[in-house]
């Protein structure tokens, strides 16, 4: 095992590796392209490498699904780090194609509803196949397999193809959301600016069961960054909730309100606090559910048991 070895989606030149190198403990690391998402973090479970660098949600197209599903299921795994990294697709071709000759165009799933309606104003009749990644449709062109590739314009140089078209994005601010994921470990000291990730599965079957789990964050002060659904594969409308929220688990409205999901729901899975990628700035904590205000109801309640609650 090396704890020193980052796996990511690779080949060479994805946007995952580009979001990657942007973390400082990158240089010392040992970065090792896989296949794909599930391989990434298959590798961190086995013991093959200390940590696996994955895409999570995109600002266009929503969750990728593929990590989604494998922080829900299997050995549970532990986010360590968040990174928001710009997309700015461009068009890669061989050197002197022209956009007439594109036939095919490649890119990742995730890339391609971020520049469809670029493709259906420029290359309406161009039929798109999917890559395991846009490094891969890129070596798929540079293979002759493909004419054209969605691609990082880093991209170009490391499979000797020339940028056809800069900037194909329909969306100007197109960002990506990546995730630094480990075995689960000792969750890091808070920063001030931090968020908590977590799975929950519903309490049974009832009106209002997804608000009571809603109320644990709600009554607590604690803002929601994102909920996403996921099928449970245990049948029709059987769903589990992947939840951000702000703060860190040492703090106590955060620790409070998940020992709350842990007594109302059948199963919450922690996945760690880690520093905020974004800067959006700290929200004032709601008066009543700063760590203080919960000591010092602690504290009360201690008095109380001993006849001294007045005081
Ligand atoms: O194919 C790549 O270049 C990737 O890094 C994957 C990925 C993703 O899974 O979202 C990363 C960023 C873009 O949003 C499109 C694709």
């Amino acid at each position: 095992m090396s704890a020193t070895r980052y796996t990511y989606l690779g080949p060479a030149g994805t946007f995952t590796e580009a979001a990657l190198r942007t973390l400082p403990e990158a240089a010392t690391r040992e970065l090792v392209p896989v296949a794909s998402v599930p391989a990434a973090l298959d590798a961190v479970r086995a013991g093959q490498a200390g940590g696996a660098f994955v895409a999570v949600e995109n600002s266009v197209e929503g969750p990728v699904t593929a990590t989604s599903d494998e922080l829900v299921n299997g050995t549970p795994l532990m986010i360590y780090r968040e990174v928001l990294l710009p997309i700015t697709f461009a068009l890669l071709v061989r050197p002197g194609t022209s956009l007439d000759a594109i036939k095919t165009v490649t890119s990742h799933p995730v890339a391609q509803p971020q520049v469809r309606r670029w493709l259906s104003a420029n290359l309406p009749d161009a039929q798109w196949e999917a890559a395991s990644s846009n490094a891969d449709g890129a070596r798929l062109v540079q293979e002759g397999r493909c004419d054209a590739a969605f691609a990082g314009e880093f991209a170009a140089a490391l499979y000797g193809l020339e940028v056809l078209v800069s900037d194909v994005n329909d969306e100007a601010n197109a960002t990506t959301r990546f995730l630094l994921v480990g075995r689960p470990g000792r969750v890091s000291s808070p920063t001030g600016l931090d968020k908590t990730s977590m799975v929950v599965w519903l309490p049974d079957d009832h009106p209002g069961a997804l608000l009571e789990l809603l109320q644990e964050f709600a009554v607590r002060g604690i803002n929601l960054m994102r909920i996403e659904s996921r099928p449970t594969g245990e049948g029709m409308g059987s769903y589990c909730f992947l939840i951000d929220c702000e703060g860190h688990l040492s703090e106590r409205r955060v620790s409070e309100a998940l020992m709350g999901l842990k007594r109302i729901c059948p199963q919450v899975r922690f996945l760690g606090s880690y520093p905020r990628a974004d800067h959006g700035g700290r929200r004032p904590v709601r008066p009543g559910t700063s760590d203080a205000d919960f000591a010092a109801a602690s504290d009360w309640l201690a008095r109380c048991l001993d006849g001294r609650g007045e005081i």
